[in-house]
């Protein structure tokens, strides 16, 4: 990574944050039961009588808390709203949006159900008391965004009174993380433990949490310099000093941040935005380490401290940055292992670890599975990649384990784990598989934009998408439609399009018409069309002509279907696209489901494909999964499993599997099969001839309408999130999205679109 990906570029305007927030359900958590609620039965166990049971059992043994309700698993984010991020004590409500996102970061990142409580009060003791008794309802408390020095005073009390883990996630996940982070700058600038000077501007919960663990790991007292607002804390300072800032006090003359800085070899920033001068960058040590913490904007920006010295290795808690120092590495694995291990505390070794497992990750080299996540690069261990970015989905199964090792050896786990290589790979079917191929998909277009024409371009919802599209820093969306009308709706909707990023065609005076006419009519003229027809089409249907500027190169994708049926949008941009040489055009669609994604195919053209079909449609759809990063094994899906019962349904499928033994593809499939066998290793295990090395990721279905029912069923009674169907097979990029698609479906079909999953 260079200077050119010094940002990352995502960035989104205060317009957007406040949209996200607001549509569909207001906020960005709900709560959804575990267990059917359908019947009276259901009821009866549930509630009332049935809950009596477990409530004996609970009453008797408070340990099985843990086996008959959700408390193991559910941690509560809790705070004042003294210190939200860097924006400072804005009160307990105003801090709500933190703290829910902070609760979904445990679900999507570790599959911690968590819950987050704002409680009014600024007076410690009655936080307390609020909080000691809670203590029944959950497995662990990530106490968040409370002010300095109370912060100090509750987490200590919570800790005595509480027999759950209770963690200052500013003080302790900030200081985890930061300290993983430089000792890996350290060793990478060659400098030793005992000659490292730091300088930490900030004296509140992060700051003092973060230089208590690097002099725990080694960084001696008096080279370390904390300051806070009223300059550096040295010994006899009585101004704004407490009890946890003294014991940092160090003997020193220097009375200002800037001498402080001068000769530092680091700089931790958790203070305020621009807190840093270049000047003072300029004057530390060769090779200086520049740690720029505050959120949501840094003490100096990497661009600025890069402008005075080159030489610096420079981190940020923000993720638009390299080298992101953010909580969040943190938080959601470390109460991940804590859980597992029923661990009644979260303690100095347990923090240690983590912070080492952090570190060393960052050092190991990248496997493919893990590259794109990291915004299409393959990181290698230096200057702009000393910390996996949260994305990495090796952080699950490389954290929680030296946690919980860690809670073991120390003594403080009541359900100690025997085999903790059986629960790295447990955890990794913990993680969000939406969230993860999208990352992939998105990191790889903001690596490489492209031009993305959005065929309607007179929608509201499209031209939202294209302007998140826009913003993403995906490319350029091209927008078609009347100018009048466009710039009509647009007004009308608060849009403002004229922005970077976004154009907008009109059809009817393009001066590419004619081009794409003729393009047109040299395709269709022994199909029954005229020149004029092809005019007409050209000028008159914006599928046509979207797909002509994608055909003819005056762009690289396109997306339509907001208004139209799928299969007519089809037909439109096959009279302009053909399959891709030695392709088959067909629909994959992406089902994920909680713990796995799976790809079923075709459901978009075939509509009773024959043997020779369905083995194409097998390599296709193959081909798109490992695009999206999935190793295919694909399973042709019937109601018979190798042969039984026996009816000559199942042959076509039988016959696609042959065909594909010819072919020697160089994947795995299996079949005949039913979508049990497939999808469950145990079932499958009656048949240990099948050569599915394990459940399948890739469904083949027999025929259009059984690949359409299963993945709508799926979506509705199971749960699961439903993309597509994509199109694979075509010779450029196209997709099209489901009639009446918000927004935010267009901009992932976009993003789609633009990733190329048939190249
Ligand atoms: N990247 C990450 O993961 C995290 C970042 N942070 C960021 O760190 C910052 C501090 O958070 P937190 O410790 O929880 O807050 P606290 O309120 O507990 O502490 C803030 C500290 O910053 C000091 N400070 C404020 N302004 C200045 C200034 N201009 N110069 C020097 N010191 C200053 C205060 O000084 P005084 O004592 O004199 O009032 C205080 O010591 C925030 O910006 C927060 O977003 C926090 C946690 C995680
Ligand atoms: C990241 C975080 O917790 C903070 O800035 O407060
Ligand atoms: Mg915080």
């Amino acid at each position: 990574m260079g200077q050119d990906n010094i940002k990352n570029g995502v960035t989104v305007t205060d317009e957007e944050a406040l949209k996200f927030h607001q549509q569909g359900r207001p906020g960005k958590l709900e709560i959804v039961p575990t267990k059917p609620m359908a019947t009276q039965r259901d009821l009866s166990l549930a509630y009332s009588p049935g809950v009596a049971a477990p409530v004996r059992a609970i009453a008797e043994d408070p340990s099985r808390a843990f086996d008959y309700t959700a408390r193991g698993n559910v941690v509560a984010v809790i705070t004042n709203g003294s210190a939200i991020l860097g924006l400072g004590n804005l009160g307990a409500l105003a801090s709500k949006p933190v703290m829910e996102g902070k609760s979904v970061l445990f679900k999507r990142f570790a599959d911690v159900d968590s819950i987050d409580l704002e409680i009014d009060t600024q007076d410690p003791d009655t936080f307390i008391n609020a909080v000691r008794y809670l203590g029944p309802s959950f497995g662990g408390i990530n106490l968040e965004d409370i002010k300095a020095p109370e912060c100090f005073i509750i987490e200590q009390k919570l800790k005595e009174v509480m027999d759950i883990p209770v963690f200052h996630d500013d003080q302790h996940g900030t200081a985890i993380i930061a300290a993983a982070g430089l000792f890996n700058a350290m060793h990478l600038t060659g400098r030793d433990l005992k000659d490292t000077k730091v300088v930490c501007n900030g004296a509140g919960a992060a700051g003092i949490a973060c230089i208590e663990l690097v002099k725990a790991m080694g960084i001696p007292h008096e080279n370390v310099i904390l300051c806070d607002t009223k300059g550096p804390i040295y010994q006899g300072r009585e101004e704004g000093m407490n009890q946890w800032k003294s014991a940092h006090a160090v003997p020193t003359e220097v009375r200002s941040l800037a001498e402080a800085m001068d000769g530092a070899d680091v700089f931790f920033g958790v203070s305020v935005k621009g807190a840093l001068t270049p000047e003072m960058v300029k004057s530390m040590a060769p090779s200086p380490i520049i740690f720029a913490m505050a959120n949501p904007d840094p003490e100096i920006t990497p661009e600025e401290a890069h402008a005075v010295r080159e030489d610096a290795i420079v981190a940020t808690g923000r993720s638009d940055y390299p080298n992101q120092v953010n909580n969040v590495l943190g938080f959601p694995y470390i109460f991940r292992g804590a859980l597992d291990v029923r661990a009644t505390e979260i303690n100095d070794h347990m923090k240690v670890e983590a912070a080492r497992a952090i570190a060393a990750l960052a050092r190991e080299d990248v496997p493919d599975e893990v590259a794109n996540a990291y915004q299409g690069n393959r990181p290698k261990f230096g200057p702009d990649y000393i910390i996996p970015v949260p994305f990495d989905p090796r952080l699950i199964s490389a954290i929680p384990p030296a946690v919980a090792k860690a809670a073991m050896e120390s003594g403080v786990a009541q359900r100690p784990i025997l085999d903790l290589a059986d629960y790295a790979q447990q955890l990794s079917a913990r993680r969000d598989p939406l969230a993860s191929t999208l990352q992939r998909v998105y990191s790889k277009v903001r690596r490489n934009p492209k031009r993305v024409v959005f065929a309607e371009g007179e929608e509201e919802q499209v031209m939202r998408a294209a302007i998140s599209f826009a913003n993403e820093e995906l490319g350029t969306a091209i927008l078609i439609g009347r100018d009048d009308d466009v710039r009509r709706t647009a007004q009308k909707a608060g849009i403002d399009l004229n922005r970077p990023g976004i154009e907008l065609v009109n059809a009817r005076n393009s001066t590419r018409s004619e081009d794409y006419a003729d393009h047109l009519f040299r395709r269709l003229q022994r199909k029954g069309y005229l020149y004029r027809d092809c005019v007409r089409l050209v000028n008159n249907d914006r599928n046509i002509f979207g797909a002509s500027m994608v055909a003819m190169g005056d762009a690289d994708a396109m997306i339509s279907g907001v208004t139209r049926n799928y299969s007519i949008v089809l037909e439109d941009v096959q009279k302009v696209i053909d399959p891709r040489p030695g392709h088959r055009v067909i629909g994959v669609t992406i089902s994920l489901c909680k713990d796995r994604t799976v790809l079923v195919a075709d459901t978009a053209v075939h509509d009773m494909p024959n043997s020779e079909e369905l083995a194409d449609i097998a390599e296709e759809a193959s081909g798109a999964a490992r695009k999206l990063g999935i190793e295919p094994r694909v399973a042709f899906l019937a109601y018979s499993t190798f042969g039984h019962p026996e009816g000559e349904r199942s042959d076509n499928l039988r016959d696609a599997v042959k065909l594909l033994d010819r072919r020697r593809v160089d994947f795995e499939y299996e079949g005949e099969m039913a979508a049990d066998v497939a999808l469950n290793s145990d079932l499958m295990a009656a048949y240990p001839f099948c050569r599915l090395s394990g459940p399948a990721n890739v469904l083949v279905m027999p025929a259009f309408h059984a690949a359409s029912i299963s993945t709508k069923m799926l979506q509705e009674l199971g749960g699961s999130t439903i993309m597509g169907p994509l199109l694979v097979g075509l010779d450029k990029p196209v997709q099209i999205v489901s009639l009446g698609a918000r927004d935010s479906e267009i901009l992932n079909m976009a993003a789609l679109a633009a990733y190329n999953l048939g190249a």
